[in-house]
This record gives C-alpha cells, structure tokens and sequence, in this order.
C-alpha cells in the first residue's frame, strides 16, 4: 500500500510537485532552482492553546511536527527520538527560555543561544544532523560499498550555519559535509569553531569573497545535474524545509512562557527577528499562519537591508539600492557578519504564499500553478536585472504581517551599551551572559540589531509584549562586544565566555583554502576530490 503523506512539497518555481518530507530533506533545493513548501499550512486543533501550554519543547515540536510529517514516513516514537536526541545536549532545561529584559514585561528577549554551537541555528540542525542520519540509515540497510547512499552535504556561512551545522553531521556515517564560509568574514571565534573540528566527513572551504559567493556557488552545485546524481547532494542552509519546521517551535514554546509570565496582560504581541537570509522570521510566518496570535513580525535588517528597502520602496526588491551608483559596494561588512546578506533565499517562499493568497483563480491548482509562474518571473529578472517589483496585492499582503527595521553600526554598538547599562532581567538562568556585579545583559551584536528594532516598535505600541529573538550568545563576536562594553564599569569578557570556547585557538585545524577567483566549477571539482580522497581513507 503507498504511504499516506500527511504533507505533499512543491518547488516555488512549479518544475517539482507531490514529493513527501524525506524527499525535500534529502534533496535540499529544488531541480528547478526553486524551494520547496508544503502544499497547504496546517491549522492547529481547536484546544492547541489550552491542551499544549505545559508540553516541554520537545513534545511541543513533535506535535507541531506532526503536521508536516505522516507516521507513515516516520513513526511518532522515531520522530520523538529523533528530537528529544537532538536536544539533549543543549545547556538549559528549557531549551530556548524567555527573559523578560527591561523588568516591565514589555521587553522579551528569547535566548536562542544554548545549543552546542551557542548560535539559533543550533535547534535546527541538531535536528536535520538527525534526520539525515535516520532516512540514511534506512535507506542503507543490509548495503554494502557502492550500493550505499552516499550525502555529499554541501553548506554556505556566513558564521553560524556552518559550525551549527558540522556539530550537527560531524562522525556521521555515509555522509561529508562541506562547508564554504568568506574567509575574513566571520568572527575569529566561528572561525575556530568550524576549522577545529577535523573528523574525516568535515571539510572547510575557505572562500575569497562574500557570504553571497559561498552561497551562489551552493545553488550552482545543486543546479548541476551531473553532480546531483553522482554525488547526491543535501543541503544544510534553510533552502531545507527541514530548518525552517523546526523553527517553528520555539515561537510556539516562547508564547506560552509569555502566557505564564506574571505581567502578560492580553495585549496584542509583536515578535521581533534579527534577519539575514529570512529563515528565521519565516518560520515565524509559518507559526502565524497556523494560529499563533501574534500581531506582526518584526524584520530587523543590520546596514544590508534589502528586506528593509522592499517595505519602503513599494515592494521594489532589488539588490542594490535605488539611485545607488553602479560600482557601489555590495555587501557592507557590519558588526552583526552573519547578517551581512544581499540576497535573502526564503523570501521567495514567502512570496510565492502572498502570490497564491492574492492571484485570482477558480481553483487552488490554478492559482498554486500562477504563484509559481510569479516566482519564477520575479527571481528570473533578479538574476538578469538586479531585482523585480511585486503588485500591489503582494505587497499590501506582506504589511499586513511584517514591518521592518534598518539598523546602522553605531546604532548596534549604543544598544549593547545601553542594554549593559539598564537592562538587569531577574528571571534569566546561570547560563545567561550577564556581569556578575552589576547584573548588566550583555547582547550579542546580532540581537542587539533586534532589540534596537523592537525599542523603535515599543515607542510606536506601548504596552504591546515584544518578543526579541536573542539568536548568537555575545562572546561568538569579541570585538564587537569588546568596542560597545570595554571599561565599562562590571564588564569582563572572559566572565561570559563559555568554558567551550576555552583553548579553541590552541586546537589542531583543518581548512582548505579556495585560491581568489576560483569558479563555482573549480570549487566542484574540488568537493568531488575530497570526497573521494575520504571515501577511500575509508576503505
Ligand atoms: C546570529 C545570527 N542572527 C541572525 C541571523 C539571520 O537569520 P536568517 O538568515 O534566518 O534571517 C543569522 C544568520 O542567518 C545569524 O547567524
Ligand atoms: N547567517 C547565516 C547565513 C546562512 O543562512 P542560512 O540560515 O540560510 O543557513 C550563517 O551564519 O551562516
């Protein structure tokens, strides 16, 4: 009998239609360049908020992962073991606990930093590490050598994704991961913590370029059919539907610890995220869309502001500025680097929802098949003309649900200063980065984009609970926390530092450097000769 599928996934371009969750997760992107979406967003059963209010994080994600995966793809006690192992190791009992940072109950601040690579990133991909190994598992039974399915697992950062993501797949059987991170890039910590990690499935790619060039020679790599059959590539940025689902639970898991916060009045709630490449905050639209009554979602963008630009340019989504000289730079280096993004990927599966939402059409199929032409037409005049302009349907859809924040370098460095100074949150745990004298929080520069976005959102709505994504902990980014605290009266650095991140520059490294000018073609070649040169240290 064929399996039930609870869920059917399409490509955003419409080449791709009817797959089940194990495919969109072994396959990553999909063959038309596209991304892959469910075919309808689940609503949730009517007692969601009264029956789920005190399930731990982990059986609140089975539940919200239930609606996207049939039992008949993954059994529920499999499912549950694969989440509950995936969180076992994060260093707080309540995975991802909310502080309420100014003492009024306005302020939230989701600390989204204790997984083991201390970044948000780190609840997805503890997970998807999982998940590979599960289907990978199945999929090899009783295989033996060439028979067996090999991932060649291939990843773009621009800090975060990569060590998150080869914590996740490190030692993990029939499976290389490759990591392409712009060398100078990141912070020297993120650095560090990818290079000196050298299990014989882990390879570091240093690239001479931006985040954009990693992540463009990622798509060009699934683009190639040769090398997607022969080397069968999986992708560990959140172009996996696999990223975004799991970051559905903790928008869930933060709204009921706000419910049972002592100040929580009813009012209407804003959720606030800093944004880069719109895996994040989306995975906030997929928890709105299937009831979490959350008023808006806050975009905040650091000075590489293209989702800004589109909210204030009328729906204008184009990588350079308006007006902005040809040979302008295109990605500025900011104190939040894994946010310095032109092109955010998963704004195209947002847009294809608004599209579908808004098209005219008889028929669901008939407006999915216009949404998909949309798409299509939109990130094709992206390429070939540097950006599109939505109608004004799309864009009306999208304020209805988002607003959105640029902001500067001096403004992320005054927030971490101010935050120090006034923000002494009470009910934050041991593993909170707060100085032991005065009490003072200390804001990774990344989150510290967020709070100042939600500052200027409490001005505007007073009385309204925000919820700050907190998505890095502080000391991943020294010098940025150093230039905003350093004399500061309480401030020590090495107070916050981790014991993990102890002794990571005395740690043997392993990095391959790309030579500058390096085609996406010659990076291929080169991915196949070190998988080849691992398999056979195998054999
Ligand atoms: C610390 C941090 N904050 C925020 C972001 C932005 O998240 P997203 O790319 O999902 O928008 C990233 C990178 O993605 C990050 O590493
Ligand atoms: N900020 C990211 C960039 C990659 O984004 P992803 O969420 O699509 O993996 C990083 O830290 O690498």
């Amino acid at each position: 009998m064929a399996p039930t599928l609870s869920q059917k996934y399409l490509s955003t371009r419409g080449a791709e239609y009817g797959l089940s969750f194990e495919d969109v997760v072994l396959q990553g992107l999909a063959k038309d360049g596209g991304l892959f979406i469910p075919e309808e967003i689940p609503s949730l059963p009517a007692s969601w908020e009264t029956e789920w209010a005190d399930l731990s994080f982990e059986e609140l994600a089975f539940r919200l992962q239930s609606n996207f995966i049939s039992e008949s793809e993954i059994p529920s006690d499999d499912l549950r073991d694969i989440i509950n192992r995936s969180y076992a190791t994060f260093h707080h009992p309540q995975r991802t606990p909310l502080v309420d940072l100014d003492g009024k109950n306005n302020l939230h601040l989701l600390e989204l930093f204790h997984g083991q690579t201390r970044a948000f990133k780190d609840v997805a991909l503890a997970y998807l590490g999982n998940l590979f190994e599960y289907f990978l598992v199945r999929k090899n039974e009783g295989k033996t050598g060439k028979d067996r399915l090999h991932l060649t697992v291939v990843g773009a950062t621009s800090g975060d994704t990569g060590s998150a993501a080869i914590s996740g797949l490190r030692g993990k059987k029939d499976c290389s991961v490759f990591i392409l991170f712009p060398e100078g890039r990141t912070s020297p910590i993120q650095r560090l913590q990818m290079i000196t990690v050298c299990d014989a499935n882990v390879h570091n790619l240093a690239v001479q370029g931006t985040f954009d060039n990693c992540q463009d020679t990622v798509k060009a790599l699934f683009a190639d059919p040769k090398m997607n059959a022969e080397h069968h590539l999986a992708a560990v940025n959140s172009i996996n539907w696999a990223r975004i689902l799991a970051q559905i639970t903790y928008y869930f898991y933060a709204y009921f610890q706000l419910k049972k916060s002592p100040g929580y009045n009813k009012e209407k709630l804003r959720i606030v995220v800093p944004s880069g490449n719109f895996g994040d905050i989306l995975a906030g639209w997929f928890a709105k869309q299937m009831g979490l009554p959350a008023d808006k979602l806050v975009i905040a963008t650091n000075e590489n502001d293209i989702l800004d630009r589109f909210f204030r340019n009328d729906g204008h989504y184009t990588k350079k500025a308006l007006g902005a000289p040809a040979d302008a730079e295109d990605v500025k280096e900011t104190h939040s680097p894994a946010m310095d993004i032109l092109v955010s990927s998963n704004f195209e599966r947002l847009l294809w929802f608004l599209a579908y939402q808004t098209n005219n059409g008889s028929t669901a199929e008939e407006r999915r098949g216009h949404a998909c032409e949309n798409v299509s037409s939109w990130l094709n005049d992206l390429k070939s003309k540097g950006g599109f302009q939505v109608p004004s349907a799309v864009l009306e859809a999208a304020k209805a649900e988002f607003e959105s924040e640029r902001v500067s370098n001096d403004e992320t460095i005054s927030t971490i200063r101010e935050t120090f100074s006034s923000c002494f949150p009470t009910n934050s745990g041991e593993s909170s980065p707060k100085s032991s004298k005065t009490g003072g929080y200390v804001l990774d520069p990344h989150t510290a984009v967020g709070i100042a976005a939600s500052r200027r959102s409490i001005q505007r709505n007073p009385g309204v609970h925000h919820i700050s994504l907190s998505t890095a902990h502080p000391a991943k980014f020294a010098d940025a926390v150093d230039l905003a605290l350093g004399g500061k009266e309480g401030y020590s650095f090495s107070e916050i530092l981790p014991e993990d991140f102890i002794g990571l520059e005395k740690r043997e490294t392993r990095v391959t450097d790309v030579p500058a000018g390096t085609t996406w073609e010659g990076i291929r070649d080169l991915v196949i000769a070190e998988v080849d040169q691992e398999l056979q240290g195998q054999r």
